[in-house]
C-alpha cells in the first residue's frame, strides 16, 4: 500500500520510535498538563541547529496557538515533539499512561487506494475504536463536514479543501487527549472553518487540549488561550494575548501588530 508524501500522516501515538513518552508523572505543578515539551536544539543535519530553547505546556481544554512568520521554526518544532527529526535533544512527555494524541499535518497524507471511509476504519482500527463507535462517529463527522457523498470515494480527486477536511476528520474521529494540528485553516472554506472551529470547541470542552500552529492570526487572537510566537528558530514570546501585547509594548495592539513588532 503505498502512502503519498513521507511518512508523517495517520499518526496513531503508538509508534514505538516516537519521542513522545506515555507517562508522566504528576506532582501537584503538573496537575492538568497533557503535553510538555522541552526542545533544548534540533535540526535535519547534525550539527545543523534550527531551532533551540523551545519549551511549552498544553493543558487539558487548552488551546496553544504557535505562530510565528515563514521558516520561524513552527513545522520543525511539530517535527520534532512527534520525534521526526534525528537530530533533536528534547523530551515530549504526554499526561499520563493511556494517553493518546493525534497529529493533524499540514499537508493531506493518504493512502492512494483506500477511499475515505477506509481511511476512516483504518485510523478507528489503530486506535482500537470499537466498530460500534467508529461508525457512529464517523457517519457524524461525515455530515458535520459534508462529505458524505464522497464516503467511498479515493482521496486522490479530492479538492485540496477536502483532503484538509479528510484529515481533520481522522482526528476528530478518535478523539485523543492532545491534538497536534499544523495550519489547518488554509484551504478550507468559511463553512468548513466554522465547522472545525465548533468541533474543536466540543472537544477542548471534553478536555482536549490542543497545539496548533497557524498563520491566520485574527482567528488565532480569537481562539487561543495562549500563544507561543517563534522567530529565527526561538522563542520571541509566550503567554496570554496581554502578556504578548507587554512584551511587544503594545497595550492595546491586535496578535498581528504584535506579531509584526516581535518579529
Ligand atoms: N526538510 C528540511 N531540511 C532542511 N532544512 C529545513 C527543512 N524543513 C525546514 N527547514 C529549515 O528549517 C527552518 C525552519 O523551517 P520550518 O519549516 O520549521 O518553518 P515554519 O515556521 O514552519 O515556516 P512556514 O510558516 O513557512 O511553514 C527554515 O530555515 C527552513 O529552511
Amino acid at each position: 500500500m503505498e502512502q503519498t508524501e513521507g511518512s508523517e500522516g495517520l499518526r496513531t501515538g503508538k509508534r514505538k520510535e516516537d519521542l513522545i513518552s506515555k507517562y508522566y508523572e504528576e506532582d501537584e505543578d503538573d496537575e492538568g498538563i497533557v503535553l510538555d515539551v522541552v526542545i533544548e536544539e534540533a535540526g535535519y543535519e547534525a550539527g545543523d541547529i534550527r531551532i533551540s530553547g523551545i519549551s511549552f505546556q498544553v493543558r487539558k481544554g487548552e488551546l496553544l496557538g504557535l505562530i510565528g512568520p515563514n521558516g520561524a521554526g513552527k513545522s520543525t518544532t511539530i517535527k520534532t515533539l512527534l520525534g521526526l527529526l534525528k537530530h533533536a535533544k528534547a523530551r515530549v512527555k504526554l499526561g499520563g499512561e493511556n494517553q493518546s494524541y493525534a497529529y493533524v499535518p499540514e499537508q493531506p497524507v493518504f493512502y492512494e487506494d483506500l477511499t475515505l471511509w477506509e481511511h476512516l476504519d483504518l485510523a478507528a482500527a489503530a486506535y482500537g475504536l470499537s466498530y460500534e463507535t467508529f461508525e457512529s462517529t464517523a457517519e457524524k463527522l461525515l455530515v458535520q463536514f459534508g462529505m458524505t457523498n464522497v464516503r467511498n470515494d479515493l482521496p486522490a480527486g479530492f479538492s485540496k479543501g477536502m483532503k484538509q477536511k479528510m484529515m481533520l476528520m481522522l482526528g476528530f474521529l478518535v478523539q485523543p487527549d492532545v491534538y497536534i494540528v499544523d495550519e489547518p485553516f488554509i484551504g478550507l472554506d468559511p463553512r468548513a472553518t466554522k465547522d472545525f472551529l465548533r468541533l474543536l470547541e466540543a472537544e477542548r470542552e471534553r478536555g482536549a487540549g490542543v497545539l496548533m500552529s497557524t498563520h491566520v492570526l485574527d482567528t488565532a487572537e480569537r481562539i487561543c488561550d495562549n500563544f507561543v510566537l517563534i522567530s529565527g528558530g526561538r522563542i520571541a514570546a509566550e503567554g496570554t494575548l496581554e502578556a504578548i501585547r507587554v512584551e511587544a509594548g503594545l497595550p492595546e495592539g491586535s496578535l498581528f501588530d504584535c506579531f509584526d513588532e516581535l518579529t
